[in-house]
């Protein structure tokens, strides 16, 4: 009698796989159409869409629910029917969802749309944060121009978002519960798997924090240097707007003014990359040379026709911010970003091309089953494959880096520049989600967002903003994940698993083996490793089909996250910059703030 039960539930999984493949292709379609071309029509199809796929999958669910799952044996059949036991907003009442959809709509265009004056030239007033105001933070050396575009750019694309953030709250947590979570803190962490993820990330972010801390106290000595103390206080945390980013979230911008051994060839890759004629075509193109290296699939014609590579110059609005799309049809992937010639840009077209790959590998899966192991693995890919090509062994195999001393020094500098964009970036990351756990739970309110975004940047990452802040501020709507409802802890996760997949790549390419001086891990390429390739792919045709702890057990032998890869890839800079700190007597954390936010 079960085994006819069960028989019943695989026809019914079969039939409602392909009744959700139409349903999620109608809605990425009307999702990418608006994104890519922010009109009213655009916004109106997309809600429209967005109901009608709404209603239809609250139909599937009542009949899904009929099926008794939870008594079923095979165990892959009750991981399908328990995944889709969970509605997510579409379990909204139709008019509490559209509030949800337009409410982050509203917030996504205001990004989008988001324009500044110059510093230099008040009447040019039509500055976007890409590529205009990333540009002004990799290059200014003004602090007082750093500070004016930091304050205009929190003010149009931050403030203005405050009341949809908060509808946007009210309306995501209303689903949460419909979904039998507290809040959508759980929903959001029920992606991991664990019952004591949180526990996991707390831990995790111990391992990696006094190297973060000296890393810290290191720039924070040099930005002193070169802005002076009363800039840059001697114990304080670091004024936000001298790093040289928008968010602060990376600091690379400041390693050619910041490096531990000045006269080492620079390895400056966006000099070479425009001295070398790169388009962002060319971009695209070498990053698929990669994963084709590794035996990994190229793009398909579609992603060629459909992508979009460059930021239109028609006057559209559009959402520029990187992104990859799985169309869910297993032909139909793209990627939309506003690429510039720049060595980030280089980097973030294979981190968009890692998302593709992971598309590719797992399309023959169940749509249920077309998602990471967990949302880090997804960010992950494509930055494993981007840490080989970084390395001064693969960029000059490219043409992009002259000969050069493969001497300790070199290795310190290059460790160096890696750091500021993956030791800097964890606190970051970690802290974008904590505020919103804080939100989605409660214990920060609509009275104290600003207060308690800025307590979590001065606590756990070392900066201060500015000036003074007050909730008219609305400071954490100025980064696009907060306005675009993207959970940002899976880039946490991503900085510290790929470097556990980093090193079993390497091994496996035979890069890297650490009873070998000679072999660092942070000179490993895994370029057209076929073994490496193979161990690869095998984990991500594993799309979400198990927990991540058996997709990451696949490729590492570990069934754990831990911070053993990072702090192995950074082990020589830890020491040196113990060293160095203790030279030059810098105090190392950082004393409270003085500038109010509270
Ligand atoms: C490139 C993407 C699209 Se998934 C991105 O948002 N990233 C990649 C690095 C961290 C994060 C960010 O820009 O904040
Ligand atoms: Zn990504």
């Amino acid at each position: 009698e079960r085994a006819a039960e069960e028989a019943a539930g695989r026809d019914y999984m079969r039939h409602l796989d392909e009744l959700m493949s139409k349903a999620r292709n109608k809605k990425a379609i009307a999702d990418w159409d608006y994104a890519s071309n922010i009109t009213k029509f655009n916004e109106d199809r997309m809600l429209a869409v967005a109901l009608e796929v709404a209603e239809d999958e609250k139909e599937y669910w009542k009949e899904t629910m009929s099926y008794l799952w939870h008594e079923y044996e095979d165990r892959d059949l009750k991981r399908m029917f328990e995944k889709y036991s969970k509605l997510g907003t579409s379990a909204l009442p139709e008019d509490l969802n559209e509030r949800l959809i337009s409410a982050i709509s509203n917030m996504q265009s205001t990004y989008a749309k988001a324009t500044i004056c110059d510093f230099k030239d008040k009447t040019k007033c039509d500055l976007h944060v890409e590529p205009e105001v990333t540009e002004i933070f990799a290059n200014s050396n003004d602090p007082e121009e750093l500070k004016y575009t930091w304050l205009e750019w929190h003010r149009v694309a931050g403030a203005a978002s405050k009341g949809n953030f908060t509808e946007y709250v009210t309306m995501d947590n209303e689903a949460a519960k419909l979904n039998g979570y507290d809040s959508v803190a759980e929903w959001w962490l029920s992606e991991y798997e664990s019952d004591d993820s949180e526990d996991q990330f707390a831990s995790l972010w111990a391992q990696v924090k006094p190297l973060y801390q000296q890393i810290h106290a290191y720039v924070r000595r040099h930005l002193r240097l070169k802005y002076g103390e009363k800039v840059v206080p001697a114990k304080g945390p670091i004024p936000a707007h001298l790093l040289g980013n928008i968010w602060a979230q990376t600091w690379n911008n400041v390693e050619k003014f910041t490096r531990p051994y000045p006269d080492k060839p620079d390895v400056d890759v966006t000099t070479a990359l425009q001295a070398q004629n790169y388009t962002a075509l060319k971009f695209f193109k070498t990053a698929e040379d990669f994963f084709t290296s590794l035996n990994l699939s190229p793009m398909p014609e579609l992603f060629w026709e459909r992508s979009i590579i460059e930021k239109p110059n028609d006057g559209r609005d559009m959402v520029c911010h990187a992104s990859a799309w799985d169309f869910f049809d297993g032909d139909d992937f793209r990627i939309k970003q506003c690429t510039t010639i720049t060595d980030a840009f280089f980097k973030t077209t294979h981190h968009e091309m890692g998302h593709i790959q992971y598309y590719l590998q797992y399309k023959d899966q169940p749509v249920i089953y077309r998602a990471g192991a967990n949302p880090g693995f997804h960010e992950a890919v494509g930055d494993v494959i981007a840490l080989s090509v970084a390395t001064p062994k693969h960029l000059r195999v490219m043409g992009l880096l002259e000969d050069g001393p493969d001497d300790i020094e070199s290795n310190i500098n290059q460790l160096y520049k890696m750091g500021l964009e993956k030791i800097v970036f964890l606190p970051f990351a970690y802290l974008l989600d904590l505020f919103r756990y804080g939100v989605f739970r409660g214990t920060t309110t609509t009275e104290d967002y600003n207060c308690h975004y800025w307590q979590l940047r001065e606590a756990l990452q070392g900066v201060e903003p500015p000036a003074p802040r007050t909730e008219d501020d609305f400071d954490p709507a100025a980064k696009y994940h907060i306005s675009a409802d993207v959970e940002y802890m899976r880039y946490y996760i991503s900085y510290i698993i790929q470097f556990q997949f980093h090193r079993s790549l390497c091994q496996l390419a035979g890069e890297y083996d650490s009873g070998d001086q000679t072999k660092l891990l942070s000179n490993c390429d895994i370029y057209k490793s076929a073994a490496a390739g193979e161990a690869l792919g095998k984990m991500l045709q594993m799309g979400s089909s198990r927990p991540w702890s058996d997709a990451m057990e696949v490729l590492t032998g570990q069934r754990s996250m831990d911070a053993s890869g990072v702090l192995e890839y950074f082990a020589p800079l830890h020491d040196w910059l113990k060293a160095e700190n203790e030279r030059t007597g810098e105090f190392v954390g950082w004393e409270p703030s003085t500038v109010p936010y509270c």
